[in-house]
């Protein structure tokens, strides 16, 4: 009997081996078949299989970011065109083992980093397209184009291999280069799209060189974006920062835009409707309100969310009328010179889509040399809309154009191609496939965070979600999503603040994630969708300016986690919470959960250190997604019973090993049925 068993395992493994090679040698057949490829032999008898036209169009247009040792040699060897083992010579990495924290870095450490950062910021280059007249054919110009990305990623390769640099994983696609080049030729004004949270890791200075070095009149304009995610004290910092290099921004937000867009389109529906004599809802008296009271209950709700939205554009109006006692002679350099003198009240100022088309206009071909008897430029005002990808292009052309034409996606890199969108007959917009700049990092984690690098194949969770466990106060991460976490105590070596690894299995026991076989708080699936909260910005975290000594980065982010900032569902059940404290009333969803944590209630109506213009209700709030209700279920239903008592064991940190049962059957039973359980989180 042994040897039969072992005759039959060896059958198995090889039939299994047999079957995996059968089907992965099939597959690729058919992958290179379907592909168009052509299959060569040399003279050696080595099988050759390059890429057919219909493959290789397909894929030139891939962002290609972080590559593998072997596909970044390949890629390099194919650029260079040349023999493989010269590159290979070239191409050899060091690998560090020797660094004590690898994920993330002490504050002495972080110092020595940007410091020596800052002693390379210099070569970080985009790739210059090489010169070109008209005797140049288009084989020497792709050749010298290969050449100029091959030298260029070299360049950047030393940095990262011999001064041992992380940097953000920078686009290596020669063809999405090409576009750049070619947005920047034919745009006015170049404009880098960032994000509002961390400016300066979205932004390339050399970016803006490279404009100036194309055509000394073009010109340069840092959007900030997603501003709606910062505070007032925040914008002017982040103004003074700019102010003081010489830089020229503004600040936007196309979630607002678009708000505004939505407002507005809203109000003019509702004059249309009560205008509207024929319909049949009107009534004959035509002093009455009638078609508002013939509404129903859904349009009325309708209606007083856009008359909130109109009652805070005002009120960002009245402010900026406040502000102007805002030191008045302050002016942003380059706008300066460019005969635009900005109040400080102006640089800090949200520009609405109006505001945007009218600094487009400002630099029509025309304008510089505008003279008395030619007031009409000769074409269109190109304007380049650059950035990386997810920083909001496809929103602001949206909010721009004010309806949907390009669509909006949540998933970085959806973008690929520069296309041309007529916004009106005085401007074009070239918008550029969302492309990564060579930049340095401080580590994975903060590449993580801030979007750069993909969550979705996150392996190291530890780092990232101690970042987040640093930065969002624990208070607000339990509002925000319903539940305590439970800390270890400062006597007994605590700091005060969660660790990444407390807040993790605090989220994956309030959503009932646990892992396979012992059952523990499934951490990397809790840091999968506590990261993508904070890089969609529902944890909210804004880097402050740097200067020397730092701004304090809880002290600059300090206004944005109070009640305002919280889900509208988690602020319902604050409301409902305070009303029945007061009334001595019981509202049972919140008595029931011992896990609920009151949040402070800021002093004033909306709290009273909050940027009104722009977090009134509903303004801004793109960020804020349905919490979960913190309850097991099983297929919708509430747990109950034996299952009901594991999850509970787990929350209370027992193991559900230990939990009684009825019986060894009953417990398999239940054990092979809890398989089964899946949580809503599980289709997310
Ligand atoms: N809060 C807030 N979110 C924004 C803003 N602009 C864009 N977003 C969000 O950011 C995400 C990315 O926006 P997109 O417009 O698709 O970004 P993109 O730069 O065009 O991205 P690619 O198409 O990948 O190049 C979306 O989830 C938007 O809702 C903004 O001003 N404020």
């Amino acid at each position: 009997m042994p040897l039969a068993k072992s005759k039959h395992a060896a059958g198995l493994g090889n039939a299994l081996m047999r079957d995996r090679f059968k089907n992965h040698n099939s597959n690729m057949h058919k992958q290179s078949a379907g592909g168009g490829g052509i299959a060569r032999k040399d003279q050696a008898g080595n099988d050759y299989i390059t890429p057919g036209k219909k493959e290789a169009d397909w894929m030139k247009m891939r962002s290609v970011t972080e590559q593998g040792a072997l596909d970044e040699f390949l890629s390099t060897a194919e650029l260079a065109g040349t023999d493989f083992t010269a590159e290979k010579m070239n191409n050899v990495k060091i690998i560090h083992t020797d660094q004590k924290n690898p994920y993330l870095l002490s504050a002495a450490e972080e110092r020595g980093v940007v410091k020596k950062q800052n002693s390379k910021r210099a070569r970080l280059t985009v790739p210059r397209r090489p010169p070109w007249d008209a005797s140049t054919t288009a084989q020497e110009l792709d050749t010298r184009e290969r050449q100029s990305l091959l030298d260029w990623r070299r360049g950047l390769a030393e940095l990262q291999e011999i001064d041992d640099l992380l940097m953000t994983p920078f686009e290596r696609n020669l063809e999405v280069w090409r576009q750049l080049w070619r947005v920047i030729e034919r745009s006015d004004l170049v404009v880098q799209i960032v994000d509002a949270r961390n400016p300066l890791l979205f932004r390339s200075d050399d970016l803006e060189r490279y404009v100036k070095e194309v055509d000394r009149k073009k010109r340069n304009l840092l959007l900030v974006n997603k501003a709606d995610m910062m505070t007032l004290e925040q914008r002017q910092a982040w103004a003074e920062y700019f102010v003081d290099r010489g830089i020229n921004f503004r600040f936007f937000s196309a979630e607002l835009a678009k708000e505004m867009n939505e407002a507005k389109e809203n109000s003019f529906e509702g004059l249309e409707v009560e205008g509207n004599e024929d319909d049949d809802t009107a009534s004959s008296d035509a002093d009455s309100e009638p078609n508002l009271d013939k509404r129903d209950e859904e349009t009325d709700a309708e209606r007083d969310v856009v008359a909130q939205k109109m009652e805070n554009i005002d009120l960002q109006d009245q402010k900026i009328e406040d502000e102007k006692w805002v030191d008045e002679e302050k002016v942003d350099a380059e706008a300066e010179l460019e005969g635009v003198p900005l109040s400080v009240a102006e640089q800090t100022r949200i520009l609405t889509t109006d505001d945007l088309e009218t600094l487009f206009l400002q630099h029509s071909p025309a304008a510089p040399n505008a003279s008395e008897d030619t007031d009409k430029p000769t074409r269109k005002t190109s304007i380049g809309l650059v950035g990386y990808p997810n920083v909001g292009k496809s929103s602001t052309i949206n909010a721009l154009l004010g309806a949907k034409k390009v669509s909006v996606s949540a998933t970085p890199g959806k973008t690929k191609h520069f296309q041309t969108i007529h916004l009106s007959d005085r401007v074009i917009l070239c918008d550029c496939p969302g492309l990564v700049f060579p930049n340095f990092a401080t580590t994975k984690a903060e590449l993580v965070c801030n979007g750069v690098l993909p969550i979705d194949q996150l392996r190291e969770y530890t780092g990232p979600g101690a970042l987040v466990a640093q930065r969002i106060p624990q208070a607000f991460l339990e509002a925000v999503y319903g539940m305590k976490i439970p800390t270890r105590p400062v006597e007994e070596g605590g700091t005060g603040i969660p660790t990444g690894e407390e807040v993790l299995r605090a989220y994956a026991r309030a959503r009932g994630f646990s892992t396979q076989g012992l059952g523990q708080p499934d951490e990397s699936r809790a840091a999968r969708h506590v990261l993508k909260d904070y890089v969609k910005g529902k944890l909210l975290f804004c880097h402050p300016p740097p200067q020397d000594p730092p701004i304090d980065a809880r002290q600059f982010n300090r206004d944005l986690y109070d009640v305002a900032h919280l889900p509208q569902k988690r602020r319902a059940h604050l409301a409902a919470s305070a009303e029945a404290s007061l009334t001595g009333s019981e509202d049972p969803s919140l008595m029931d959960d011992p896990n609920m944590v009151p949040m402070p209630v800021p002093q004033g109506a909306k709290g009273k250190s909050l940027d009104k213009q722009f977090f009134g209700p509903g303004q801004g709030s793109g960020t804020v997604v349905q919490p979960f209700h913190h309850k097991y279920t099983d297929h919708g239903k509430e747990l109950s019973g034996r299952k009901l008592k594991m999850m509970t064991a787990l929350e209370k940190d027992i193991d559900p090993a230990d939990v009684k049962t009825n019986s060894k059957k009953h417990f398999k039973a239940n054990k092979r049925a809890s398989k089964k359980v899946r949580t809503p989180g599980d289709y997310d």
